[in-house]
């Protein structure tokens, strides 16, 4: 039997005006902002136009359903089912003409962002790196008025841009990739893009442009052919781009939204002074876990979180590497409400939910970045108190094993890693460390406990 297309004649959600501009349109950014704006009570002013960023293909396949899609909170006892319309218009990220457009509309208040964490092209010193080839094209191209940007930063500059020609005011952006004080991430980011481009527009995003620091959270693995069958069965509708997602959610936020925003704290979001202790919490023990078990459960022959977390040997590494991140996060007055105990118990059942297929390899791309959130802090910390470290270097060493050793191993520091790859013994550790951080590989007993650390998983396959 055919079935029918989901789209608004089919599922009469009213379509709200544009308010928020989205970049990055993937399964993050609907399972999260998209569903949270939904859950606002004033939800009826607020619509999202999402931009894709290297493909047009979730546009396409969206727009071809009037923008909705199907979320599935998988919990580990069976899936529910929401249709979610916030998102009203689905478009092509290299589509600057539309872009330039919403965001020259005084209309528009919001800006947010999942680009991933690459995307905002920092160097090791955590500052956007002009010379990287990307940036430097997109700043050619920008400079010459020749061709549009091709980096979602390029096109967001030139957007804003268009709204300062506009005159429509200020906005706030508000980035929700995993990076720590990501507002200020995308702040610098931004104004070196701009400020390389047009010194002028520099100056005006520093007065008219708020950077929201945010720290997300919904598991959202990639949605596979066999997820879409079972929406198309259990719902008796064709929806060819649903998203599944874990049942919990959380969003905190710390920052100005000078142009106003969505009444996002109805569906549970926070809104802090100080979101640091948040931050860490969430990207040194979630974050942090993940990839830990993505370099290891790899080595060992895993294919998702679950599958690793079952792992005793994957196990003792992440409870080891959680009690070097608590002993750095708790103890002060900030952290006093962060629950620490309670927050690792629920992280062990979401990461065991094995309903939820998250592929470690998804989790491990772009490692040198993820790293210098996720391990080097806390090893940093631990030195720093006079203890070891040794859990935090042990998530490095599994990333130098799995650069050498697995297939398709991606980052964006790649021909680094290769060259690094091709030194041998403690002059490969000490390479491979300087592309994660310089300051620790010229720390001659950093490189010893690293290297002491690496092939702790490799040659012991689990189910070998
Ligand atoms: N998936 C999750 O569980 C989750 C949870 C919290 C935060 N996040 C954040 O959201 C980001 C996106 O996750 P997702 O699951 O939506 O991924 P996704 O692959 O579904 O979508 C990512 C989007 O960013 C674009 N993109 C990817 N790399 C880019 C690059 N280098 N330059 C420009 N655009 C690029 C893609 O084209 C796509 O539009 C993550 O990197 C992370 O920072 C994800
Ligand atoms: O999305 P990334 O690539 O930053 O990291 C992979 C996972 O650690 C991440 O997506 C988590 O699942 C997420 O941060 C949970 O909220």
């Amino acid at each position: 039997m055919d079935l029918p297309l989901l789209n608004r004649a089919l599922h009469p959600i009213p379509k709200a005006p544009v308010r928020i501009v989205h970049l990055g349109l993937g399964a993050f950014h609907r399972s999260h902002q998209a569903w949270y704006t939904q859950q606002a009570g004033d939800a009826a002013n607020w619509g999202i136009a999402a931009f894709t960023g290297r493909r047009p293909d979730a546009a396409t396949a969206l727009a071809g359903q009037d923008g909705l899609f199907t979320l599935v909170e998988r919990a580990d006892t069976g899936d529910s089912f929401t249709v979610v319309g916030s998102i009203v218009e689905a478009v092509d990220g290299a589509d600057i003409q539309r872009l330039t457009e919403v965001m020259a509309a005084p209309a528009t208040a919001v800006v947010t962002l999942t680009i991933t964490e690459a995307a905002y092209g920092l160097g090791s010193d955590g500052k956007l790196d002009i010379s990287a080839p990307e940036v430097a094209a997109d700043l050619a191209r920008l400079g010459s008025d020749q061709g549009n940007p091709a980096t979602p930063l390029g096109r967001l500059v030139l957007a804003l841009a268009a709204r300062r020609d506009a005159g429509a005011g200020p906005l706030a952006v508000v980035c929700c990739d995993n990076l720590s004080s990501n507002g200020t991430v995308a702040r610098e980011a931004v104004a070196g893009f701009a400020g390389a481009w047009d010194t002028g527009l520099a100056a005006w995003i520093g007065t008219n442009v708020s950077f929201v620091s945010t720290s997300v959270d919904r598991i959202t693995p990639r949605t596979t052919g066999e997820d879409v069958a079972g929406v198309q069965a259990a719902c008796g509708y064709r929806d060819s781009s649903p998203v599944i997602a874990e049942p919990f959610s959380s969003w905190v936020l710390s920052g100005d939204f000078p142009a106003g925003r969505p009444r996002w704290e109805d569906a549970g979001a926070l809104f802090v002074e100080d979101i640091e202790p948040y931050e860490n919490r969430k990207l040194w023990l979630l974050n942090g876990a993940h990839s830990l078990l993505a370099y290891a459960g790899q080595l060992r022959g895993h294919s998702t979180v679950a599958e690793a977390l079952a792992d005793p040997l994957c196990m003792q590494a992440v409870e080891a590497f959680w009690d070097e991140a608590e002993a750095n996060l708790s103890g002060t007055e900030a952290t006093a409400d962060l629950q620490i105990p309670a927050y690792r118990a629920a992280l062990l059942a979401r990461f065991g939910n094995a309903r939820i297929a998250h592929n470690l390899a998804q989790i491990a791309l772009d490692g040198s970045t993820k790293l210098r959130m996720r391990a080097v802090p806390v090893l940093q910390a631990e030195r720093a108190a006079g203890r070891s470290g040794a859990a935090a270097a042990l998530m490095i060493a599994a990333w130098m094993d799995c650069s050498s050793a697995l297939p398709g191993f991606q980052d964006p520091l790649g021909d680094e890693v290769a060259a690094a790859n091709s030194l041998a013994g403690a002059g490969r550790v000490r390479a491979l460390l300087a592309v994660v951080d310089p300051a620790l590989a010229a720390d001659d007993a950093v490189v010893e406990l690293v290297q002491g650390q690496c092939g702790r998983f490799a040659g012991h396959p689990a189910s070998g």
